[in-house]
């Protein structure tokens, strides 16, 4: 084989994945922006979405700056050099985190240091098996690291809020299901797509959840209860009313693949990996000879490419009643301008603001800061950058991360440097919503996954603190123009994800009765 042209293979697998959203997946994010009504913040944040996948396109940059764990999953010939491919594979990961189509993304998870090429114990994943076709099939699939926090595995029986006791049966199997969207909210960027496993042991069982995102959005499943199953899920839980990043609205989820495979008689595991809207996948047929591309996967239909606005859009500005008043920020921000803030306001942003995520937290609860943040905005944001021949970094993705990995320190750090304002998404929870009440502060959610969106606000670079955290996790200073969020919770105890969480439980508890029998 040629392994160089292989390795060009990889390159541009992993170039196309990151930056070019499949087909399938972006019919189905076209026909939910059409069934959200139009000035409702779900059907803004969609927009925002759509804009967002088409300026990933036009940049060849990244959809969303976490471009997750490369998971590669490899069929080839009988007698294939796959320890040669691997090494190309590897290559062809480091070249295109060097040219910043992917972040560094693999972290000793001991000491916390960034390889930087995202190669590393583990990193990246790739699986390999052997069939009898004369050509490679080579998928990948970026799956960034939020969706896959609120991957879910159920043990049966058991019982769960909102349903009550899911047994060892079918009728179990979708109160699981149910339950995995509800669950998840917002915080792994919905609208969502899951794979289920029924079945296998904790491993096999995720494994086999995981496969099933490897299916187009549209295809049939050959099961005939599994069939029936994907579809009641695709109906029920989109009324669940936990929409676009938990915004509330009609479309929670995506997508639904459920795969089944045999257990032990002690062991009845339904795991469910959930995958962002930004759901990452493509594949290629290699020449097993030459190393060169024959055929790209996913690839059947039409291609939206998001350029136009789609008819809703127009609705939308046509009828949206009035023009929503924006607040404009520049930090610093006084507490009298916060207190003025309430839950549903959309905010402009222009001026600095500080990135923070997991390390940085947890730095700051014992350390100073490196900077004067009173009165400033954190944005919890691991962006993908790059530096340029004269030493200037330039940001090539930066939308917000889970914010709610950070509710045990939040609240105590505004209080201790006066920070005013957090961006985010997802939403925090009580301890937070107290500290922004107390000290007069504001969460603000931002659309995940629009990172080109946000990298477009940022206008500079002005400086970063504690490299030593590496890229995603250090400080940047960040001069901004025109950076959009909206307050989800405010310093008069008012939280939207809180009435969202209580209102999908209580809608969850209409599907407690028995379906299948
Ligand atoms: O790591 C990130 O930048 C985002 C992450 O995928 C998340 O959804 O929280
Ligand atoms: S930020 Fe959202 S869109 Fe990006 S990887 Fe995380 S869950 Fe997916």
């Amino acid at each position: 084989m040629n392994i160089e042209k292989f390795q060009e293979s990889m390159y541009e697998l992993i170039v196309e994945t990151s930056t070019n959203l499949p087909k399938d997946v972006r019919r189905a994010i076209k026909a939910a922006a059409e069934r959200e009504n139009a000035g409702t913040r779900s059907a803004m944040s969609l927009d925002t979405i759509t804009n967002n996948i088409k300026m990933a396109d036009d940049n060849v940059s990244p959809i969303c700056q976490d471009t997750g764990l490369p998971t590669f999953k490899i069929k080839t010939p009988v007698g294939a050099n796959q320890i040669e491919m691997k090494k190309a594979i590897y290559n062809a990961i480091a070249q295109a985190t060097k040219d910043g189509k992917l972040r560094p993304n693999s972290v000793d998870s001991l000491t916390g240091e960034n390889s930087g090429d995202n190669l590393g114990g583990g990193t990246p994943v790739i699986k390999f098996e052997q069939w009898e076709n004369d050509y490679i099939d080579a998928r990948l699939i970026l799956k960034g690291g939020g969706c896959e926090n609120k991957n879910i595995q159920y043990s049966l029986p058991t019982e769960l809020e909102g349903l009550g006791r899911a047994g060892r049966d079918l009728d179990g199997i979708r109160k699981c299901i149910m339950h995995s969207v509800y669950q998840a909210q917002g915080q792994g960027c919905s609208a969502g797509f899951i794979g289920v496993g029924i079945g296998g042991d904790r491993s096999s069982g995720y494994d086999l959840a995981k496969e099933q995102l490897f299916r187009t959005v549209e295809d049939v499943n050959p099961h005939e209860d599994l069939r029936s199953l994907e579809e009641y899920v695709m109906e029920n839980a989109n009324k669940l009313g936990i929409g676009t990043m938990g915004f509330g609205g009609e479309t929670t989820l995506l997508g639904c693949k459920i795969g089944v495979m045999n257990r032990i008689p002690a062991s009845f595991y339904v795991s469910v990996a959930y995958n962002c809207w930004a759901y990452r996948r493509l594949g290629v047929a290699v020449n097993p000879e030459s190393g060169e591309i024959q055929e790209w996967m996913y690839q059947e239909g039409e291609k939206i490419d998001f350029a136009q606005p789609a008819a809703q859009e127009i609705a939308a500005a046509v009828e949206a009643p009035v023009e929503q008043d924006v607040v404009t920020l520049t930090a610093p921000i006084t507490e009298e301008q916060i207190r003025e803030l309430k839950v549903g306001d959309v905010v402009r942003i222009d001026g600095m603001m500080y990135t923070g995520r997991d390390a940085i937290h947890k730095y700051l609860s014992d350390h100073d800061s490196p900077v004067d943040l009173n009165g400033q905005i954190i944005y919890h944001c691991g962006p993908v950058m790059l530096k340029d021949e004269e030493g200037k970094w330039h940001v090539k993705a930066a939308g917000p991360t889970t914010s709610i990995r950070e509710e045990p320190y939040q609240g105590d750090i505004m209080k201790k440097f006066g920070i005013r304002a957090v961006i985010g998404k997802g939403g925090m929870g009580a301890k937070t919503l107290a500290a922004l009440k107390e000290h007069g502060g504001v969460y603000l959610n931002a659309i995940g996954g629009a990172a080109q969106y946000y990298a477009d606000c940022i206008k500079s670079v002005e400086g970063v603190d504690l490299m030593n955290f590496g890229i995603p996790e250090a400080m940047w200073h960040l001069n901004v123009e025109g950076f959009t969020a909206v307050v989800t919770m405010d310093s008069h105890g008012n939280s939207l994800h809180e009435d969202v969480e209580k209102s999908s439980l209580e809608k969850l508890a209409q599907f407690a009765d028995r379906v299948y029998k």
